[in-house]
């Protein structure tokens, strides 16, 4: 089963870089993504778009580098009409591999199968809630909270779009409050880098940049500037 678990990068400060095509997976090299990031996030949705059946020697170059593996619905911005079924056939296959697995909070009564599997073999899972359009009242945020925390996750994490400052400091105050669960939040769109620097500032405890030449959400920075930046703040590791 998983090689390794990374519940210790579970931290505040930690960095994924998330590939964003099949070319920038396959010409990433182990000694680039260790500089550029502590966790590399492969979102498998992403290489069926792009027309390839992942199989494990997708990723067999960055052995060592610890990997989150993400087959994202398609209401959460999924590439592809990929059902409950054939998502968890795809992170089946990566399981040997994973350090960290993304399940949506939307997807945990469907997902369950998994899920069971995932407790049994104790492999750390990240509860993900996104938001393309607005930030969220505060309320439908920990209520998101909750449920990953009832499913057994080890990390709630929140993206959502942010506009305006007060979006900012509404985020960064969720962040810093303790909720009992490792949290991660990040916004997405205009204000996006200002906010990812200011949540890993308070306490965010992954922090997602790109890796390659594609971004996986609006407004990302690329992974190793995003590493630079958090570590010139003091946050990082
Ligand atoms: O859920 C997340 C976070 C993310 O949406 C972001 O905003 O950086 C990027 C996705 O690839 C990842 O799965």
């Amino acid at each position: 089963m998983p090689i390794f678990h990374s519940t210790d990068l579970i931290s505040p400060g930690t960095v994924v870089g998330s590939f964003g095509s099949a070319k920038a997976l396959a010409n990433c090299s182990k000694s680039n993504a260790e500089a550029s990031c502590d966790l590399a996030e492969i979102r498998l949705d992403l290489l069926i778009q792009q027309g390839i059946r992942p199989t494990r020697t997708d990723w067999a170059h960055l052995g060592g580098i610890p990997l989150l593996f993400t087959a994202r619905r398609e209401d959460e911005g999924g590439a592809n009409q990929l059902n409950a079924a054939s998502r968890m056939e795809l992170l089946r296959l990566a399981l040997p591999d994973v350090a960290l697995i993304d399940i949506e909070v939307a997807s945990i009564s469907e997902m369950k199968d998994l899920l069971d599997e995932l407790r049994k073999e104790a492999v750390p899972w990240v509860a993900s809630y996104h938001d393309f359009t607005q930030l969220p009242p505060t309320e439908a945020l920990k209520d998101a909270l909750e449920k990953a925390a009832a499913a057994g996750a080890a990390v709630f994490k929140a993206a959502a779009r942010v506009t305006c400052p007060a979006d900012l400091a509404r985020l960064a105050d969720f962040q810093s409050e303790n909720h009992g669960i490792a949290v991660a939040t990040m916004g997405m769109g205009p204000l996006a880098p200002s906010s990812r620097l200011l949540c890993a500032q308070s306490g965010s405890v992954l922090n997602y940049g790109y890796l390659g030449d594609a971004p996986t959400a609006p407004g990302q920075w690329p992974a190793q500037l995003l590493k630079q930046a958090i570590s010139a703040s003091g946050s990082g590791h």
